[in-house]
Parts: C-alpha cells; sequence; structure tokens
C-alpha cells in the first residue's frame, strides 16, 4: 500500500471530517473530470493522426446500485496509466500544494473555505464515501489498473480485474463511490435513486458539454391484447432506457436573456471553483466574419494567488465545443488579468500552437473586443452600482493601476476613468473627473499625497493646509500610486461648454503635483508676501540653519501656506519623499536614488520667533539644536524614519 503526500493527507482528513453541508458536489467534481477526459481524447483526435475516435460516442454514464450501495461515474475519455493513476489520484494536483499548506495553517477549523478554494476535486469523493475504486485505461494501452483507497490509511494500484475495461477499445474511467451509511444528519440514502443524482445532474452540470447518461426506469402501457374483452384494462410495465440527463447546450451559448442568474452562479462556481458567486457576469455574442461566443466573470473576491508568481490569468478558449486551450493569456490584457471566462469560436483553427496564437487575427480581433466589453462593463458599474464598484476596486485596483504603469504611461488614456482615490475634502473615493469637476477655477493641477496610511496623511500639515485653501488632494496609499503618476504625467480634461450661469472652460491636461512638493503654491498673495518679506530679513539665520544641517538638505526656506506646523520637509527633484520610501523595501534599495529634501520653515509660527531671537542672542549650539528637532519632527509627521532617533531624544530632553 502507498501512503498518500502529506498535503493530500491534511486535505483528506478535512473532506473526511468535513461538516460541509454541500457535500453534494462531489458528483458535479467527479462528472467535471469525467468531462476534461473526453476533452483530452477529443482534442487528441482531431489534432493527432494516430487517434481515432467516434465524437458521438463520446459521453459520461451515472450507475447506482442501492443494494451495494455504489454510485459510479464513467467516461470514455482519454483515461490514465498506472503512472498517473499513481501522480494524479495520490497528489493534490492542481493549484501547487504548497499554495494549500499555508492557507490551510492561515484556516485552521474553517474547511469549508478552503475546498471551496480549491476545488479540491477527486478528494471531495470521500465526504460521501468510505471506500473509492478507480478503474483506468489509457487511451492505446492494453491494461486497465484499478486506483482503490479508504482516504484514510493510502491506496494500492493494481491490474483492474477480469472484465472491467478489458475490451480493446474500452479505454476511459469509471470512479466508484462505496457510499457511507447513512444517518440522520448525513443522509447518504438520498444519493441512490433516479431523482436523486437526476436532480444533482440538472442542478450542478446541466451545461456540460458531454451528455451525461443514465439507465432509468420508466413504464408504458402494454400492447392490447387480440383476444381482450370489452372490459379490458390497460395494464402498464417498466422497461429500462438510457436516457440524457443534461441539457448540453453550453451555457455560453445561450443569450443571457435565457438563463438564470443562479445558473450563471452555479456554472461560475463549478468551473473556477470559486466560493463566491461572481460579482458580475458578462455574456456576449459575435456573429458574421467572426463570429464567437464569450461568457467573462469579475470574481467576488480577489483569488488567494493573484499577486503570486504561480497566478495564471487567460480565459478558456474553445473551438466549437473542443477546448483548445484551457488558459489561454492572449485573450486578456495583464491588468485584466482578474477576469474567468470561457470564448467559443468556429473561426478559431484547431491547429493553433501557443507560439501561434499572438500572431492569429481573429484571436487578436476577439481579444481587442473582449477588453472593450470589460471596460464598458466597468464603467458602467462604475456610474450605476457605485458600491459595487468600490468593492471590486478594492480587489483589483491595483492592477488597473500597475496597467498604466507597466504601459509607460501608454494606457493612461484608457484606464484613468476607472481609477478610484481617497479625496481629503469628501472623505469619499472619487474618480479623476469628480476631482476635477470639483476644482475650483483657479485650481491647474491635481494634487496628491503619498504614504501608508490614509489617516497620517490626511492630518498631514500640507494636505490640511491645502483643503483649508479650498483644495482637494487625493490620498494615495498603494507602493505604485506615484510611480504610476509619473508615467501618466497628465490627465486630460475636456472643453466644457459654458452657459448662462457658468463660465466654460477649454481642454487641457492637468498635470499630477505631489503636495509636498517644494514648488507647490497653495498660499494666498498675502501669505506669499510675509514669507518673502521673512525670508530677506532672516537671511542669515536661513544660512546658519542650512550649514547645521549640512547634507541632510538641499535647502531651507521659508515658505507660505504650511498653516499650524512649525515646518515641513517638502522635496524637489524627480523622487518623492514616499517613492524614496517604497524604492528603499525593494530590491534595489542599496542603489536607489534619494530625494532632496527641503526644510520649510513657517514664519507665522511662534517656533520661528525663538529660532530667530537664539539667531540673534549667537546661541549657536541652540539654534543647532533645534533646528535638528525641527527637521526630524518634521520628517516623523510625514511618516517617515529619522536618521538617528536616539539622538532626537536627547536633543528633545535637552532642549527641556
Ligand atoms: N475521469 C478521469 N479521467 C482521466 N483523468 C482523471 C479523471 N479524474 C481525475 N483525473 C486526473 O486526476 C487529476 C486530479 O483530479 P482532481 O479532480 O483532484 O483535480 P483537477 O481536476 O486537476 O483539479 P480541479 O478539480 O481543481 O480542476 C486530474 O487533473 C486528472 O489528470
Amino acid at each position: 500500500m502507498k501512503q498518500f503526500k502529506t498535503e493530500s493527507k491534511k486535505l483528506l482528513d478535512l473532506m473526511i471530517n468535513s461538516i460541509y453541508t454541500n457535500k453534494e458536489i462531489f458528483l458535479r467534481e467527479l462528472i467535471s473530470n469525467a468531462s476534461d477526459a473526453i476533452d483530452k481524447l477529443s482534442f487528441e483526435s482531431l489534432t493527432n493522426p494516430d487517434v481515432h475516435v467516434d465524437q458521438d460516442s463520446l459521453a459520461i454514464h451515472l450507475a447506482f446500485d442501492k443494494d451495494a450501495r455504489t454510485i459510479t461515474v464513467s467516461d470514455n475519455g482519454i483515461g490514465m496509466t498506472k503512472d498517473e493513476l499513481d501522480k494524479n489520484l495520490g497528489t493534490i494536483a492542481h493549484s501547487g500544494s504548497e499554495a494549500f499548506k499555508e492557507a490551510n495553517a492561515e484556516h485552521q477549523g474553517q474547511d469549508m473555505d478552503i475546498i471551496g478554494q480549491f476545488g479540491v476535486g477527486f478528494y471531495s469523493a470521500f465526504m460521501v464515501a468510505d471506500k473509492v475504486r478507480v478503474v483506468s485505461r489509457a487511451y492505446g494501452a492494453d491494461e486497465a489498473f484499478a486506483w482503490e483507497s479508504d482516504g484514510r490509511s493510502g491506496y494500492t494500484i493494481e491490474p483492474a480485474a477480469e472484465g472491467e475495461r478489458s475490451g480493446e477499445n474500452d479505454h476511459g474511467t469509471d470512479v466508484t463511490l462505496y457510499l457511507r451509511p447513512s444517518t440522520e444528519e448525513d443522509n447518504t440514502d438520498r444519493f441512490l435513486s433516479e431523482w436523486g443524482l437526476r436532480d444533482l445532474v440538472t442542478r450542478y452540470s446541466n451545461y456540460v458539454r458531454h451528455p451525461i447518461q443514465m439507465m432509468v426506469t420508466k413504464s408504458r402501457e402494454k400492447p392490447k391484447p387480440e383476444d381482450a374483452g370489452d372490459d379490458y384494462k390497460p395494464e402498464y410495465e417498466d422497461y429500462q432506457e438510457l436516457e440524457t440527463l443534461n441539457s448540453m447546450t453550453p451555457i455560453w451559448k445561450k443569450r443571457s436573456s435565457e438563463v438564470k442568474q443562479e445558473d450563471y452562479d452555479e456554472f461560475y462556481k463549478s468551473t473556477f471553483h470559486d466560493w463566491e458567486k461572481p460579482q458580475r457576469t458578462i455574456s456576449f455574442h459575435a456573429e458574421g466574419a467572426l463570429s464567437y461566443d464569450a461568457l467573462l466573470f469579475i470574481p467576488s473576491e480577489q483569488p488567494f494567488d493573484l499577486y503570486s508568481k504561480d497566478y495564471e490569468k487567460g480565459l478558456a478558449l474553445y473551438s466549437s465545443n473542443v477546448l483548445i486551450q484551457e488558459k489561454c493569456a492572449d485573450l486578456l490584457p495583464d491588468y485584466y488579468n482578474f477576469v474567468r471566462g470561457i470564448v467559443d469560436s468556429p473561426d478559431v483553427t484547431l491547429n493553433i500552437s501557443r507560439e501561434t496564437l499572438q500572431q492569429n487575427s481573429q484571436l487578436r480581433a476577439i481579444a481587442r473586443r473582449i477588453e472593450k466589453k470589460i471596460h464598458s462593463e466597468l464603467e458602467d458599474m462604475r456610474d450605476n452600482d457605485r458600491e459595487g464598484y468600490e468593492k471590486f476596486f478594492g480587489n483589483f485596483g491595483r492592477g488597473l493601476k500597475f496597467g498604466i504603469y507597466n504601459s509607460y504611461g501608454s494606457k493612461a488614456a484608457d484606464l484613468a476613468d476607472l481609477l478610484l482615490f481617497w479625496s481629503a475634502k469628501e472623505g469619499k473615493q472619487v474618480t479623476l473627473k469628480e476631482y476635477v469637476t470639483a476644482m475650483p477655477a483657479e485650481q491647474d493641477k491635481i494634487y496628491y499625497a503619498a504614504g501608508d496610511s490614509r489617516d497620517r496623511l490626511e492630518k498631514m500639515p500640507v494636505v490640511t493646509s491645502a483643503v483649508n485653501h479650498g483644495f482637494d488632494v487625493l490620498l494615495c496609499t498603494q507602493d505604485v500610486d506615484e510611480f504610476m503618476f509619473q508615467f501618466m504625467r497628465t490627465y486630460h480634461v475636456d472643453a466644457v461648454a459654458g452657459d448662462s450661469e457658468h463660465k466654460g472652460t477649454d481642454a487641457r491636461d492637468l498635470e499630477f503635483a505631489n503636495v509636498s512638493s517644494a514648488d507647490l503654491d497653495l498660499a494666498t498673495e498675502d501669505e506669499k508676501k510675509a514669507a518673502d518679506e521673512a525670508t530677506t530679513e532672516h537671511k542669515d539665520l536661513i544660512d546658519e540653519l542650512k550649514g547645521d544641517l549640512g547634507d541632510k538638505v538641499t535647502d531651507v526656506r521659508v515658505a507660505a501656506g504650511l498653516g499650524d506646523a512649525p515646518a515641513t520637509i517638502a522635496s524637489e527633484g524627480p523622487v518623492s519623499l514616499e517613492m524614496e520610501r517604497v524604492i528603499s523595501q525593494g530590491p534595489e534599495a542599496a542603489s536607489a536614488p534619494k530625494a532632496q529634501r527641503v526644510l520649510q520653515l513657517n514664519a507665522a509660527h511662534p517656533v520661528f520667533g525663538k529660532l530667530v531671537a537664539a539667531q540673534e542672542a549667537g546661541e549657536k549650539d541652540r539654534l543647532k539644536l533645534m533646528g535638528s528637532i525641527l527637521y526630524d519632527q518634521a520628517l516623523l509627521v510625514e511618516g517617515l524614519p529619522i536618521d538617528d532617533p536616539v539622538e532626537f531624544a536627547k536633543n528633545v530632553t535637552e532642549l527641556m
């Protein structure tokens, strides 16, 4: 007997002891595997001249035996070799067992989440069965093998018994479940009936493309005997007939008006192994020179591995019902990598190989159309379901921003209006258009502040001061934000026609400006005049402080419009303080460019008077001490690290 791999064992434990109420999904999982196996064979037969299959014979069969308490799911698909039985059913094949291990550690006790997240497929059989026997014969193999396990101690693989898939052309797989005893909480009897299985198929597997067939008992009237008298009463008899239980039309071929949202939800959950139903379902069809059906979904939660290197974007690509590629990456731009779905087009050739997909003009045309469709769907959500859109943006907004960044700004025109930012003034998320529409007439830039927490940004003196001056500030807390702005450079605003009450505006391109940048002009004329006067009058003081701070700063200035802060740190040049912080956490930290820092003094603050007094009294040490403290505390307010906390504490103590 072979042992299961450690991770598989944990998963099996979860399955067996599952308190999960939806145990009935086991059938959907087994049918989906059977359907995949048929797809694989069907694809082979169309692309490999050595494989001959009668497409019409491909089907999935269900059977049950009430007395033996078994259910069998059979397919005549590609089958598994002995090695494949071992590899595929002895370990968790999908989603990476490492990822499973991590999630398992995090979600101790929440078994249902894990089952949902990983779509554990085959293993779900052990939720209802205490023994599973898989007999499989790979296409072209001359022998069938049987895999058997109780889901606890391990599994065995042996040659199949006499009569089990022994015919030459008997390729495919039978999965037989030996059901657990039925109990009050755990009614397994319900699966051992025609209506029970039929119900599960129509609810969970109705749109599987291959026929799911079962022998069913029907009743018919017996022929009337020729010698029947006048008082003859019709007699009935039972007979057996093979019936196809599912509708078989792929759900993506149906018009959305013909499909209930619950059916889309169920299809999405079972196909993409998501626990949650999708946030949006997008179904569309094209006819004409290039025809295709597409069914796309926007998940309502972020996939756990979205930002890991294992995450693969892509849509399933079918051509006339044959699965060509499970994840065709070329159909989705990176910034819509979260979209899941299916595209089916008879116009895409079957022989398409991975390398030629990019050169395929039909596929490119479909991809363009898909991108447009997703875009307009997101716009619709933004305009008509803001709450839903905020949820979406929380999940996937960062990817849209990376789209602008990674395209060096060339995608900015497409994506800018899908972005949301926290507004300091409104206390809610706004679009750039909303920001611009609310701007005072004299404002000619889009102001933002960048840092790691919204709370802190809101309290930054430059931000409060800007807001007090009537300027809104976008509060940016994601690492990508400022880098994205650098590539966007400007936001285009269309001309607005004037009317009797409002003055119109010309079309213009507004720059993005970090409120902390030294050249920001937020002060009133009076405040500026006062600052200019102080600069001239206290030139000696400024020079002395600059000398004291040395190469920590590139300049010391009196600045206007600092509100009630005694001093702030601003940056000059291409690298802002926040960018410096983000880069310093990355792999290029050692060679990271630094922001050029400017200490800005508030001449209207009482502290400035103290500085002046110290300088005039010739108290050089005291002035140096105060300069150093002002510099450090301004950094702290910005949420930036100070060079030497011990020195800072010592300075404060000394001053006190
Ligand atoms: N009926 C079958 N015919 C052929 N191969 C099968 C069959 N059932 C399972 N397998 C093989 O066993 C593997 C593991 O199946 P399992 O259901 O656990 O995971 P999966 O189908 O790969 O993943 P998921 O269910 O998450 O899509 C499959 O990938 C497939 O290779």
